[in-house]
């Protein structure tokens, strides 16, 4: 990595008067921030307090130099100073770095006070076209934003006329996913503090000729531990090289070849001592993992180390960050009434918990966790949800919560569930309960079919509701940003992941944001860092994440500044090793019950009010609304395959026999050649009537109730739900090497994985199923479920992988279980005691010959 001159710069003159001392700084002015930037946080953010951080590291920032009573050593020579700034998360690290950056930049192109005085304004105010002082780069595209957000609004500060000084500064944002060629406009323009992602950044530095960064000054980089990871690190390096070259014009190191000369009276702002004399560069973080420490040590020079926690700052220099610089500066916080050396730190008010459970009921947990949290009162003799309780809206304000998950599939499968699953049948009815605002939606770009590429059923839905009444494609669609929930009624149900469009994950996040009514956003790690969402009260980590970091950021979404917030942590039995982990490193949660928990789901209950039931109802319903989607998938499958219809579920005609015979062989292979006699066929085809009348009925009224399990876009839920779980299956190998021996696919039981996506058998087995019926040999279905399993990720049963005799058997050798609506299944309900049986015709046979 390259380093950063830092040592050997020449001492700045102080912008104000002398550095405040650290502890005696608790306003704003007294930290030395401008007057209308006071001003202006006062009366247009609301901001008036500085945090621990800012108190400690905006003065740091503010003069490259260090006055603290913690120096050590103290006497060490005042000089430029990159800066490292630690702290919990909400505790206000972006405006810690924007405010001094601001500031510098406003005193800078303030006139010398005789000129103004003298009257004559000759001081011409610097401009845009001087390209780019400063650069943020974040990791994700969302906090790009939503730092460009906040420095907006701090750049529309009103100055004071008297000082002579106007706008200038104009702030800027280069990142994936946006039209490259206006990104590339208004970098020629001039982008006076930019926003950017690593990549994008990159890659206007090595085309876009026209991107000024000479006199860059500050290089900040927030959530630095991540920036730093793996992944990111030779983007890093490579944008660390550029911008060196390019500065080193600017220094006369090399000749001017493609920069224009500063007009004269713009050199006065260029050399003020308001400014550093050359590049700082500011990382910032809430975690700083141990191998992140030594990359930060390669890249900082001389550093600040400011540790900020809820109630203390501190101070430390050090020539480069090295673990025992940063053992002493994190040594002194909070955690030291606990006695431990803890790595991380979660804000006070934190209420953290976990929940176990095990890994079949996980779905119908999380049911029950949301509808804790957004409850609904019933009311009425016949237990009707007549309204939503106070509690979600009226007084606390909005409720919301963000459950994080481990992959986008996943993210796509548990929004449909939540939003789109009905409720179960012996549930009071929600109608009436309608959401509290209209969910919003966002036009998008209509993606082009590919050409030349074999169309599936999908892709052919697709097509088709991109296509007007005319036939003709659509350019936009409009996208659904969030639906409203049944299960959850009146909660808006919005997703957020990596795999979007960026118009979507831009506007589900605004949207999320700034929704008035209660909602659920369901994300990956896309949303773990950094963004600041409001009134987030609770955090669901429904899959444990891939690092104790994570952990802390994803916690860090809500008990922001100081407010109350919840975090809950989802483990399976055999993860609770976990928790000594997380102990160890600081976080603390605290057990939650399972049957606590279910008891919202008792309450709901119309009759029978037994836990278990209560349980079963809601995984049945799931089970079932994937169940429609599943023959559904199968009837569009089969048409594509079959001229045939496929044959009614459940119906037998005596006709037709034979044919049925043949299609469920396994099923049937007795009926055909039992030498029964007519009475007996009677009684046999009058039982089978009675069981398929009860069946449909049942059917009919549970479909009465549902929404398709479809996708607006016509793909099956039955779809998401493979991919969800063979996605999350692929996942959980991707935990660090610490945890691997607790999560570890070995512990998994697939089938039991496969009910946490309501899936009745494991995809494999549901793909073959689906084939078989289609009429297709099975070496070819075994093929193509082996490369979509490959396709899909979870390559488990492709890798030779050798099962140990106590764990459960790879997914192909899974006991089969089957659709309970398909006709001459036995399905073990797994929630209830008492297996649910369906008719054959072989059983029923059995059945009337018993009776006999
Ligand atoms: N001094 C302050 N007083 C009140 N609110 C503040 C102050 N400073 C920042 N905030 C607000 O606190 C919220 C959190 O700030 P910010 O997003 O910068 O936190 P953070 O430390 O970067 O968190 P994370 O580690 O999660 O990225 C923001 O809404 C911000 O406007």
């Amino acid at each position: 990595m390259t380093k950063l001159k830092g040592s050997g710069q020449p001492a700045l003159a102080n912008t104000k008067a002398a550095t405040p001392a650290l502890a005696v700084a608790d306003t704003f002015t007294d930290l030395g921030l401008d007057d209308d930037l006071v001003r202006h946080l006062d009366t247009k953010m609301d901001i008036r307090t500085p945090t621990q951080i800012q108190k400690v590291a905006i003065p740091a920032l503010l003069h490259d130099q260090v006055n603290s009573q913690d120096t050590d050593p103290p006497h060490r020579p005042a000089s430029l100073r990159d800066v490292f700034i630690q702290s919990l998360t909400g505790s206000g690290k972006t405006l810690t770095y924007l405010l001094p950056i601001v500031h510098r930049l406003l005193v800078a192109s303030t006139p010398p006070l005789t000129t103004a005085q003298g009257g004559r304004f000759d001081h011409q105010a610097p401009s845009r076209s001087l390209g780019t002082f400063a650069i943020i780069l974040v990791p994700t595209r969302e906090l790009a934003r939503q730092i460009y957000s906040n420095l907006e609004t701090l750049l529309h500060l009103k100055l004071d006329p008297s000082l002579h000084r106007r706008h200038w500064m104009v702030p800027g944002i280069v990142i994936g996913g946006d039209n490259k060629n206006s990104e590339k406009a208004r970098l020629r323009k001039g982008a006076t503090i930019l926003i950017s992602t690593p990549g994008r950044l990159l890659d206007h530095l090595r085309s876009t000729q026209s991107f000024r960064v000479e006199h860059l000054k500050w290089l900040v980089l927030d959530e630095a531990d991540r920036l730093l990871e793996l992944g990111f690190e030779d983007t890093l390096r490579s944008i660390l090289d550029l911008l060196g070259q390019r500065t080193s014009f600017a220094t006369g190191t090399e000749p001017q070849r493609h920069y224009h000369h500063q007009a004269p009276s713009q050199s006065s702002f260029l050399h003020s001592p308001a400014l550093p004399a050359s590049r700082l560069t500011v990382l910032c973080s809430a975690t700083l993992p141990n191998q992140v420490r030594r990359l930060a040590g390669d890249t900082l020079k001389n550093p600040v180390i400011c540790y900020g926690s809820a109630t203390k700052a501190k101070l430390a220099t050090a020539a480069s960050i090295t673990d025992a610089d940063l053992a002493a500066a994190v040594s002194d916080t909070d955690d030291d009434e606990a006695g431990t050396e803890a790595t991380y730190t979660a804000p006070q008010q934190l209420e953290q918990s976990y929940l176990v459970v095990p890994a079949k009921q996980r779905l119908v947990a999380l049911t029950s966790v949301l509808m804790n949290l957004f409850p609904f009162r019933v009311t009425g003799r016949d237990g009707q949800f007549l309204s939503a309780p106070p509690s979600s809206t009226a007084t606390s304000g909005v409720q919301k919560a963000v459950v994080f998950v481990s992959s986008c599939d996943s993210v796509d499968y548990h929004h449909a569930l939540l939003s789109r699953a009905p409720t179960p049948r012996f549930w009071p009815a929600t109608e009436g309960l309608g959401p509290t605002a209209d969910p919003p939606s966002v036009a998008i770009r209509t993606p082009k079919p590919p050409r030349n590429a074999e169309i599936n059923a999908e892709e052919v839905a697709a097509d088709r509701a991109s296509r007007d009444a005319t036939g003709r494609r659509k350019v936009k669609t409009m996208y659904q940003l969030a639906d409203v929930s049944q299960i959850l009624p009146g909660v808006h149900v919005y997703k957020l992941h990596g795999n979007l469009p960026q118009n979507v994950r831009t506007e589900s996040y605004h949207h999320f944001s700034k929704s008035t009514a209660s909602a659920i956003l369901i994300c990956t790690d896309v949303a773990a860092r950094g963004l600041d969402f409001p009134h987030v009260n609770q955090i669901i980590q429904y899959d444990p994440p891939s690092e104790v970091a994570s952990y802390v950021h994803r916690v860090g979404r809500t008990a922001r500044q100081g407010r109350n917030g919840r975090a809950l942590l989802f483990l399976l039995p055999s993860e609770t090793e976990y928790l000594g982990i997380l102990h160890a490193q600081g976080m603390r949660p605290a057990p939650a019950s399972l049957d606590k928990a279910y008891q919202v789901l008792v309450r709901r209950r119309r009759k029978g009010r037994v836990a278990d039931q209560a349980v079963n109802d809601v995984q049945m319903t799931y089970e079932r609304w994937l169940g429609q989607s599943d023959r559904a998938a199968t009837a569009t499958h089969s048409a594509a395959t079959k001229p045939t219809p496929a044959k009614p579920v459940g119906l037998i005609d005596d006709d037709d026999q034979s044919n049925a015979s043949s299609e469920s062989s396994s099923d049937n292979s007795s009926s055909d050649s039992d030498s029964s006699s007519d009475d007996e066929d009677e009684a046999v085809t009058a039982l089978i009537e009675e069981t398929n009348r009860q069946q449909n009925a049942t059917a009919t009224e549970a479909e009465s109730i549902t929404t398709p399990a479809q996708l607006a876009d016509g793909t099956p839920v039955i779809q998401l739900a493979k991919s969800a779980y063979l996605s999350a299956v692929r996942a959980y190998a991707t935990h660090a090497a610490a945890e691997k021996h607790i999560f570890h696919i070995r512990k998994l039981h697939l089938g039991h994985m496969a009910k946490a996506f309501a899936l009745q058998e494991t995809p494999t087995n549901v793909g073959q199923k689906a084939s078989t019926k289609a009429g297709k040999p099975s070496q070819q279905n075994s093929q193509g479920d082996t490369a979509t399993a490959g396709a899909n990720g979870s390559g488990y049963q492709q890798k030779g992988y050798k099962r140990r005799s106590d764990e459960e058997p790879p997914p192909r050798k899974q006991k089969k279980m089957t659709d309970p609506f398909k006709r001459g299944s036995i399905n073990t309900d797994e929630f209830s005691a008492s297996p649910m049986v369906t008719t054959t015709v072989a059983a029923a046979k059995k059945k009337v010959r018993r009776a006999k």
